[in-house]
Order: C-alpha cells, then sequence, then structure tokens
C-alpha cells in the first residue's frame, strides 16, 4: 500500500489552510471557509479502494473542521475522475472486493449527506463512477468543449445499482436517466447542460471555481441546520434504501462481478483501454 501521509499547515500569506494527503490536497480559505480539494492520482483519478478510504478521511475532517462548503475539482490535465477503478473489479480477491464496495457505499454516503454544501468542478472527462462523485455534489460546473460525461457502465458489460440509479433520478429525471444509462451514451458539455446533468458551463477553471463559490455565498444566511434538514429530507429514500441494503447489495456485486459473462466483458474493454489511441475510447462510446 502507498505510504500515506496527512500535513497540515496554514499560509500567512493567503490565509489559507492547506491538509494534504497522497492522492487529495485540500486548501480552505480562512475567510469564507469554503474547502478545494483536489484529486491527484494520476493518470486518471481511478477510485480504488485506497482513494475512497482517503476521501472519506478528508470528508471527516472537513465536516469536524465545520468548513461552510466544498469544491470537489480535479488536478489532472484532462480527467476529472475515469470511475471505478477497473483493476478492483478484473480477476479481483473477493475480499478486496467486498472491502472496496463496502467503502465506496460509505463514501458515497458520507458524499452525499455532507453537514455542509458541496460543488464539483468539472475539469476534465467523467464517465461512470466519476459522473457519479459529480452527482453525488449539491451543484455542477463543467469547464471547456473538450470532455465527456455520463454513465457509459453498459458498454463495459455492467450495470449501476439502484442506489446509484436513484442518485441520477434525483439530477435529471427518471426518463433521462433510464436513456442515459441503458445507452451508455457520453454528453458534451452542451448536452450535459442540455439534460441537467451539469448546472452550469464556463470556458476555463477558473471561472468555473468562481461560479462554485458563488453558489457556496447562497448559503452564507442559510442556517446549516435548515440546510442539513431539507437536504437529508429530499434525500432521505435513497439513502435509507443503501442503508437497509448494504450488505444485500456488497452479497450481489461480489458474486455478479465475478461471473464469468461479467469478467469476459471486462478483460475485453481492458484490451481496448490499451489498444484504442489516447481519447478514442471516450468518443467511440458516444
Ligand atoms: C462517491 C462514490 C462515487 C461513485 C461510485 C458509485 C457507484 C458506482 C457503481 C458502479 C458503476 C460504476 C462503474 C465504473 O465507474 S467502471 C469505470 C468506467 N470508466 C471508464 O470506462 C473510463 C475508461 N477510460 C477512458 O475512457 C480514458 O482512460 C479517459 C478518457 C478517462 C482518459 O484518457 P487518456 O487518453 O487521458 O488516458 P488513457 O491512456 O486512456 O489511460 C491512462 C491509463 O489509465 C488507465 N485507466 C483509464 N481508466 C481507468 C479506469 N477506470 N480504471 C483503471 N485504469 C484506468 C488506462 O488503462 C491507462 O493505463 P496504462 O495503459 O497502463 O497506462
Amino acid at each position: 500500500m502507498l505510504r500515506r501521509y496527512i500535513s497540515y499547515t496554514t499560509n500567512k500569506f493567503t490565509n489559507c489552510r492547506h491538509v494534504s494527503q497522497s492522492m487529495l490536497q485540500s486548501t480552505v480559505d480562512e475567510k469564507s471557509g469554503i474547502a478545494t480539494v483536489t484529486m491527484n492520482k494520476p493518470p486518471v483519478n481511478s477510485l480504488n479502494l485506497e482513494f475512497l478510504e482517503e476521501i472519506i478521511t478528508l470528508l471527516n475532517k472537513l465536516q469536524k473542521d465545520k468548513v461552510r462548503g466544498m469544491i470537489l475539482t480535479s488536478g489532472l490535465q484532462k480527467v476529472f475522475c475515469a470511475g471505478l477503478d477497473i483493476k478492483e473489479l478484473y480477476k479481483p480477491n473477493p475480499d478486496r472486493l467486498t472491502k472496496f464496495w463496502t467503502t465506496l457505499q460509505d463514501t458515497w454516503l458520507s458524499l452525499y449527506t455532507t453537514s455542509f454544501p458541496t460543488v464539483s468542478v468539472i475539469n476534465g472527462h467523467s464517465p461512470a463512477g466519476g459522473c457519479m462523485l459529480a452527482m453525488s455534489c449539491d451543484y455542477r460546473v463543467m469547464v471547456g468543449q473538450n470532455y465527456r460525461i455520463g454513465f457509459n457502465e453498459a458498454k463495459l458489460g455492467i450495470f449501476a445499482p439502484k442506489w446509484f440509479q436513484n442518485t441520477i433520478i434525483a439530477v435529471i429525471g427518471q426518463r433521462k436517466a433510464e436513456v442515459s444509462l441503458t445507452t451508455g451514451k457520453m454528453y458534451t458539455t452542451d448536452e450535459a447542460l442540455q439534460i441537467g446533468l451539469v448546472d452550469e458551463t464556463c470556458a476555463d477553471a477558473d471561472s468555473a471555481l468562481k461560479k462554485g463559490t458563488h453558489f457556496l455565498n447562497n448559503f452564507q444566511n442559510i442556517s446549516p441546520w435548515a440546510y442539513k434538514m431539507t437536504k437529508d429530507i429530499n434525500r432521505q429514500s435513497t439513502i435509507q434504501w443503501l442503508i437497509d441494503n448494504k450488505q444485500k447489495d456488497v452479497d450481489f456485486t461480489v458474486e455478479y462481478m465475478q461471473s464469468p459473462g461479467v469478467q469476459k466483458n471486462l478483460e475485453l474493454y481492458l484490451q481496448s483501454l490499451k489498444s484504442l489511441p489516447p481519447l478514442k475510447l471516450i468518443s467511440e462510446i458516444n
């Protein structure tokens, strides 16, 4: 396992508090109380077990520190998050896969129920679990015209679990979610805005961060308690479903992922990832 470390420093010139873990950097602006969290796990910010554990640890820390809001973004050139690390699903060790899926459920629960408002600044491609990471925030700003976002699980021969699908339905509605999930379509920035996958678009990352901050400033005069209660009530049925069905969801996934048909599909997909020229894959799956 990677050596992990956490360090806390305050920069007296910028009045920012920095929390740095090996794959995540967090900077809290002392004046506004807004944390900017940057994912930095080259090459593609794929979500493996250790990365998910870091995300949970950081969310707990931000909660304890009573930040006023969080902006989640990527430090990589052209990828926000490539989704689940396919290596966790291909030829899995059942014990690790059980831990991975349990940690994935816990990450989603932590992010979807934060006591502070959250924004994702999508500054790169964002397929499948990457898109879900963005959907689990309260607001989404997508940068530029060069990236694709969507749920391409079907193209890998797998499907998204109920709690994942319900999260999407809550954002874009039942019909659009069904078409999106069954076709595996990856959307351009404009298309994503049109179907409501993202709330705003803008030309560059700096303007996107400003838009994210602007959204978070809406909560300056809102009681944190009123914010949290409203969000909990709004999201309650999906959250409760997962809490009630956690073990069933893990057992099903561990068995399903190991089936020969799914493993064959993942093998073919991994091969296509290697054989296609850069970025061809995501354009192929449009
Ligand atoms: C809060 C919780 C959040 C969410 C989860 C909740 C529930 C989820 C439940 C289930 C459904 C989710 C399923 C998935 O997410 S499956 C993963 C789907 N992802 C993809 O299909 C992405 C595939 N990748 C690409 O299309 C391109 O890599 C990308 C456009 C992202 C980047 O292109 P670029 O040209 O910049 O890089 P590449 O040369 O293609 O890749 C570099 C390197 O990285 C490897 N790679 C890419 N993606 C993944 C991945 N998802 N997992 C593991 N490894 C990945 C790629 O093979 C290259 O490796 P190498 O050849 O060894 O350098």
